[in-house]
């Protein structure tokens, strides 16, 4: 590969305890851990490859939200991408997600923002709460890409930072083509 590498960054939110941390661990370590260690907050950088350029990323995991947290403005200033994580084995998570969607949308001023929502231990079927095609059709209507995960088995996982990542550089084409467009018709915050 020549020249700089391009830089991305990628927050999760979701739920607590939705296994935001076991996906990212699983992503970045090849790891799994049945113990669940509430998160404050973490960094992880890892390189993921799109249309053959490699994009090193920035995953940042989060302390899970409730419909009464705030987004805080470094989950939303300078952040080029979201994973919004629910688990299919609790209908509350799945209901979050919406929350904490049009709270993004609402910080950055946006009509649309690239996103991956993800129902999460697919293999614990028999305590499965959200049906896929529910997901779909959140993922649809938010107009996001949608994907279900097990971190335990190693089920999808990378696949959702790579869904994530061609979102943003759809995105980052779009706002090319429409650059043309005057200063002052464009709106709210921008991706950086
Ligand atoms: N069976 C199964 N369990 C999982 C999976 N992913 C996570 N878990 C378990 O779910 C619990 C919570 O996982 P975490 O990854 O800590 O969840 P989190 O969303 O990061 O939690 P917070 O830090 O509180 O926001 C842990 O006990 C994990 O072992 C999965 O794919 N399958």
């Amino acid at each position: 590969m020549t020249g700089t590498l391009r830089k991305r960054k990628i927050a999760v939110l979701g739920s607590r305890s939705v296994g935001k941390s076991s996906l990212i661990l699983q992503f970045t370590d090849g790891n799994f851990v049945e113990n669940y260690y509430p998160t404050i907050e973490s960094v992880f950088t890892k390189s993921i490859t799109h249309n053959g350029t490699e994009f090193s990323c920035d995953i940042i995991d989060t302390a899970g939200q409730d419909e009464y947290s705030i987004l805080s403005s470094k989950h939303a200033i300078g952040i080029h991408g979201y994973v919004l994580v629910y688990s299919t084995t609790s209908r509350n998570s799945f209901k979050m997600i919406q929350i904490v969607y049009d709270k993004i949308i609402d910080f950055c001023g946006r009509q649309k923002i690239p996103c991956v929502i993800v129902g999460s231990k697919m293999d614990l079927q028999a305590s499965r709460q959200v049906q896929a095609a529910e997901g779909q059709k959140l993922a649809e209507d938010n107009h996001c890409a949608w994907i279900e995960t097990s971190a335990k088995e190693d089920i999808n996982v990378s696949k959702v930072f790579e869904l994530c990542l061609a979102e943003i550089e759809k995105e980052n084409q779009q706002h090319t083509q429409t650059d043309v467009t005057p200063a002052k018709n464009k709106q709210g915050c921008c991706i950086m």
